[in-house]
């Protein structure tokens, strides 16, 4: 019966447990993900609870039991001779010691080869999850080669820990083995100076070999539950992480007009703080207006937009929506007002209804299918089997490149945000779905004002601004309408006449 309640409470401890991991690593800031593998995470949120939950148990049932033990067989040997259970006491302490200082040594044996085991599993799952790349390289045998590698390492320093909880539970047998001999000098020298009958001596070491049996499960516990430590402490060490941008708190505005500016902004990247990707970077957008980013791989078009979503605070200088420092907006209420369409939108495994609703959780029916219509979605999604109840993303129905941008673009319609940030695809779809999508995406960034990272010469042109970034790093280069780019005569003209590097 106590083992069905201690198991029921365990599943219940650990299942919240799992929860406010989760919780807490989902609203850490970008720059601990940037930092974090995630399979790796995903593994503290899966192994680390189990251990905690395997200790919870077997502590609660046997650790009661071990603990109420030792404490009855003490009373009885005090009982029975209190001289003699003091003289053992002297034993104690060395006990005290072995426990406090190997236990320590093992609490670090231990968080490490939790370590090591997350990034094994972390090897694992990058390669599982990137198995299209792995595949197209032919890679398989050289990703089993690296996991074997960690598993390698991780069961090394796992044999090791074991080794070491051997030890210490050998050695702590054998410090409560000697009790029998401190029994033995002392109670013969008792028995010969009169003081105890020979056979109250045997009736005492009767009742020490049960205590000594009970300290013994004791210790078997003590290395089990300083293995669950580590375990916690790694889960606790996220829960309490608290991230350097929180997701909630701060002021909403009661109307958006979508009024962007960058003022003396600096940045650099909290995971290479070294390397500065904007320097005194200056950019006012207009309400209403598109502004095109363009410029070279690594010139920060795709920082500018992160730090408009506040994913990063910039070290120095402000980032204004309609006047207010960002970093004083809700950082949720801010990214409501923001819709992003990214390169190659990722797809939940959900139905396309849920994926499209992901825009606006509270959407009819009716509104998730008007949104599609207008981003061009619509009809194919009517030609599948199961429509609108097919299922994409991980396990689902592949879908093409252009197919997963209108199924963005429908959610950001459904969003109905005041910013837009669109993130061009620089592979090319074919001049049906092209124009498809194209259509889809005039009519979402109609009346917002845009910010897009531009690879089309036709987004580019048709800007009411271009700003071309390049290098040195962090550096506007040159900024205006086409006309005026194009009669400045400088790298924007070069760059399309002579189709130079900029
Ligand atoms: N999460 C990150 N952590 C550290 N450095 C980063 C991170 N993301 C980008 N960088 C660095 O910042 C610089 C600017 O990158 P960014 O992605 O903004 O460029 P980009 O112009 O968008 O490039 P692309 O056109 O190739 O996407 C690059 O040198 C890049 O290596």
């Amino acid at each position: 019966m106590h083992i069905s309640l201690v198991g029921v409470l365990g599943e219940r401890m650990a299942a919240r447990l799992r929860v406010r991991l989760y919780s807490a690593l989902i609203h850490q800031d970008m720059a601990f993900f940037d930092i974090s593998k995630s399979s790796e995470l995903v593994a503290r949120v899966a192994t680390d609870v189990q251990e905690f939950k395997h200790t919870f148990k077997q502590c609660v049932t046997q650790g009661l039991r071990a603990m109420t033990e030792v404490t009855g067989s003490v009373l009885h040997l005090l009982h029975l001779s209190p001289s003699l259970t003091l003289a053992l006491g002297i034993s104690m302490p060395a006990l005290y010691l072995i426990g406090t200082f190997y236990g320590a040594y093992l609490r670090r044996l231990s968080r490490h080869a939790k370590e090591v085991e997350s990034t094994s599993m972390g090897t694992a799952g990058e390669g599982l999850g990137n198995v299209r790349t792995v595949k197209a390289y032919a890679a398989e045998d050289r990703e089993v080669e690296l996991f074997q590698a960690a598993a390698e390492r991780a069961a090394k320093t796992n044999t090791k820990l074991a080794f070491h909880i051997g030890l210490f539970r050998g050695v702590t047998s054998t410090s409560i083995g000697s009790m029998i001999l401190i029994v033995l000098y002392y109670g013969g020298a008792q028995v010969a100076m009169g003081h105890m009958e020979p056979g109250e001596l045997m009736s005492y070491l009767m009742a020490t070999q049960a205590a000594q049996r009970s300290l013994a499960s004791l210790g078997v516990l003590v290395g089990q539950y300083i293995k669950a430590k580590a375990a916690a402490q790694r889960v606790f060490e996220f829960i309490h992480r608290t991230p350097l941008i929180p997701t909630r708190g701060g002021q909403t505005l009661p109307s958006l007009r979508g009024e962007i500016e960058f003022s003396k902004v600096a940045f650099a990247y909290p995971a290479r703080a070294d390397q500065v990707v904007l320097n005194n970077f200056n950019l006012a957008v207009p309400a209403g207006t598109v502004v095109a980013l363009c410029g070279s791989s690594g010139s920060g078009k795709t920082t500018v937009v992160s730090l408009l979503e506040r994913f990063y605070d910039p070290r120095f200088g402000k980032v204004l929506l309609d006047g207010v420092n960002i970093r004083d907006l809700d950082p949720t209420w801010l990214r409501e007002q923001i819709g992003y369409i990214a390169q190659q939108p990722a797809l939940f495994s959900s139905s396309i209804r849920e994926n499209i609703r992901y825009g606006r959780p509270d959407a009819t029916d009716e509104e998730v299918e008007e949104a599609a219509k207008l981003a061009n979605a619509h009809e194919f999604i009517s030609h599948f089997p199961s429509g609108y109840e097919t299922v994409v993303g991980e396990r689902g129905t592949a879908l093409s490149g252009g197919q997963r941008q209108r199924i963005a673009i429908a959610a950001a319609i459904l969003k109905n945000p005041r910013v837009l940030i669109l993130d061009e695809a620089t592979s090319a779809l074919d001049n049906q779905s092209e124009r498809l999508v194209q259509e889809a995406l005039d009519r979402l960034m109609k009346g917002r004002t845009v910010l897009v990272i531009a690879h089309r010469l036709t987004t580019i042109q048709n800007a009411d601004l271009i700003v071309l970034m390049g290098k040195p790093q962090g550096k506007i280069l040159e900024m205006g309408t086409h006309a005026q780019l194009m009669a400045r005569r400088g790298a924007y003209y070069k760059l399309h006449h002579v189709g130079a590097d900029i």
